[in-house]
């Protein structure tokens, strides 16, 4: 059964202790990790706050089996990853819990991969160097967003897999030595959510307004463009959403790193080790951003936080210290010649362990809106 708490692992003759919130044994269930460690993120996400996971390790040792991030319609319940999980309750409270009843949500996924520092838009349309190039921008406010990405609306579970599966498919998956089918590149899914909440219902006349984008104040929204996700909101709502409106938008990221072993341990050469050479790199960058952030004197300088120094830290900015619940799974392999990569593993999430976010909801301003 999962555990709360610490994990040891002796090297030589000595022993060292790492602690971490929950420690999963090998014969834990997808079920398991899902329940223990993700499903509460879910009801953060509903409630406005921006979500990170990110799966951690060397090669082969179960992240895109863990996250989820190859799963289609044909992979059964039982081997099902984080994604699928988190989907299927996030419809299932949006449509259910009486928490949600009036409001309007519109969501849209996109997916990400970093291969060799190039960006690359998993669902976008045309071949090679065709596809629109992906850039990283940072706004006035300091927030990160990713232009030239497409962003696909969605509007249930099987529409979420659909184009998770999609995507995956195009992801970059070498041979190495150590896993047939390893994934050569960081992959990031994520789900952007847009809440319309009628606060101060005036309860008269009007229509039913579908918002794609957050209302300018002041102005009512044109027409509607996006299709409603919550149908429940429809006909409760019905014609009389008069009233305040407030938008919560937020942004859920499930990130895939590509694996953290040593580059001799795969016995790369060619375009396999450049491959490496590059993950490498990326991976550094995240550990040197999470050693900067766990270390109070420099987190509150946020200009020596390295960000900058690869695209995977740079993409991940405002979900790393930043407004994020943001949640690390370390993958490892229970055998022993894998014993110097787990203990690199273990220093690695430990470090993580360390960062304090602050994370608020994201609320935009009251809207009101007459009709
Ligand atoms: N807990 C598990 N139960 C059953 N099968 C697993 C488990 N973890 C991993 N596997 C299987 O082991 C193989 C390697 O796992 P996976 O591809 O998830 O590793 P990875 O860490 O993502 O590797 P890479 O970094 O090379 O992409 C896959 O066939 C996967 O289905």
């Amino acid at each position: 059964m999962p555990s709360e708490g610490a994990t040891s692992v002796q090297v030589g003759d000595k022993r060292q202790i790492y602690n971490f919130d929950h420690v999963f044994p090998p014969e834990t269930t997808q079920q398991q990790v899902y329940e223990r460690a993700v499903e509460n993120l879910v009801d953060k996400f509903l409630e406005g706050y921006n979500v990170t996971i990110l799966a951690y390790g060397q090669t082969s040792s179960g992240k895109t089996h863990t996250m989820g991030t190859a799963d289609n319609a044909s992979v059964p319940y039982h081997n099902k990853g984080i994604i699928p999980r988190a989907m299927a309750t996030l419809f299932s409270t949006m449509n259910t819990s009486s928490l949600y009843l009036n409001r309007k949500f519109s969501m849209k996924v996109s997916f990400i991969e970093i291969y060799n520092e190039d960006l690359i838009d998993l669902l976008g349309e045309g071949e090679g160097e065709s596809r629109p190039q992906v850039m990283i921008r940072e706004d006035s406010k300091g927030n990160i967003y990713w232009s030239g990405l497409q962003e696909v609306q969605v509007n249930n579970v099987d529409e979420v897999i659909a184009y998770l599966a999609r995507g995956s498919l195009n992801r970059q998956v070498g041979a190495t030595d150590m896993n047939a089918k390893s994934s050569r590149s960081h992959a990031i899914f994520s789900l952007t959510m847009s809440q319309q909440k009628l606060v101060n219902h005036n309860g008269h006349n009007g229509h039913n307004n579908y918002y794609s984008k957050s209302p300018t104040p002041g102005s009512r929204p044109t027409t509607p463009s996006s299709r409603l996700v919550n149908s429940r909101a429809n006909s409760r709502l019905g014609d009389t959403d008069d009233g305040d409106w407030i938008t919560i938008t937020s942004k859920f990221h499930f990130v895939d790193l590509a694996g953290s072993e040593r580059l001799k341990r795969t016995a790369a050469s060619g375009d396999r080790a450049k491959e490496g050479i590059s993950i490498n790199s990326g991976l550094l960058a995240l550990g040197n951003v999470i050693s900067a952030l766990g270390d109070p004197t420099k987190a509150k300088h946020t200009t020596h936080i390295p960000y900058r120094d690869s695209k995977l830290t740079r993409l991940l900015q405002d979900s790393l210290g930043g407004n994020a619940q943001t949640l690390m799974i370390a993958c490892i392999s229970p055998a022993e010649f894998n014993l110097n990569e787990t203990v690199n593993t273990l220093k690695y999430a430990n470090r993580a362990r360390n960062i304090k976010n602050l994370a608020s909801v994201n609320q935009e301003e009251s809207v009101k809106f007459q009709i």
